[in-house]
């Protein structure tokens, strides 16, 4: 699986992402600048965390703008598994791959801690290595990680099952509905605030995040062994 992470001015997650998926995962991975337009190389892309163009106006506001994004809205059409985490959430938030907006953190201060998730649908590409309900730890960092949607919108996520994770008994930031992460309707499309990528390694407190990459590459496995075949 040819794995990219994209990077933008004030991406700061970049090397985080790359490797989980080059050590934690094992597989190929290749940054790849803002200024580029095509991701045809590319079997699934990742946008990580950060500052992209200092958070100005709007977390991810510019950045959706950049070149590479209609090479990244292509790819979420094909159906190639799209992983937005923190700013990369916000970034799918301001494209249109994701409905929703991110508030400022109800307490207006950035928070930084380990916090536990509920994994509140694991029959998606992105959570098939996990128990329905189970109950992980993931690092959140962030200042705008409080999500909003309108309540026809959130009806819409719980009726289709697109809300993925929740945070499970603290809800750090003020977000609707203790959302921590959704999905596209089609299925490909993954935002969350919380870091994965930080959570890979024993050395770095949990290994919880690693089965979300690993479920990434199993569906890729397994789909790319069906067109084979
Ligand atoms: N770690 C991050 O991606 C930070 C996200 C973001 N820019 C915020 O503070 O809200």
């Amino acid at each position: 699986m040819k794995t990219a992470v994209i990077v933008f001015p004030g991406s700061n997650c970049d090397s985080d992402m790359f490797y989980a998926i080059k050590d934690g995962l094992g597989e190929d991975v290749s940054y790849v600048w803002h200024t580029e337009t095509t991701l045809d190389d590319y079997d699934a892309i990742m946008i990580p965390g950060g500052f992209s163009y200092g958070d100005y106006l709007r977390s991810g506001a510019i950045a959706r703008f950049s070149n590479i994004m209609p090479a990244v809205v292509k790819a979420a059409k094909a159906g190639k598994p799209i992983l937005g985490v923190c700013n990369g959430f916000q970034v799918l938030l301001e494209a249109g791959l994701l409905p929703g907006a991110m508030l400022r953190n109800k307490e207006l201060k950035f928070i930084c801690q380990t916090t536990p998730l509920v994994v509140e649908n694991n029959n998606t590409i992105f959570t098939k290595e996990y128990e329905d309900n189970e109950v992980i730890q993931v690092p959140i960092a962030h200042g705008e990680g409080n999500y909003f949607c309108d309540g026809r919108t959130l009806q819409q996520l719980e009726e289709n099952n697109q809300v993925v994770f929740k945070y499970h008994s603290k809800n750090p930031n003020g977000s609707v509905a203790d959302i921590a992460g959704i999905i596209n309707e089609q299925g490909n499309v993954l935002g969350m605030m919380p870091h994965p990528e930080r959570a890979v390694d024993d050395i770095l407190g949990n290994k919880d995040g690693l089965r979300l990459f690993q479920s990434i590459l199993k569906h890729w496995r397994e789909s790319h062994a069906a067109v084979t075949s």
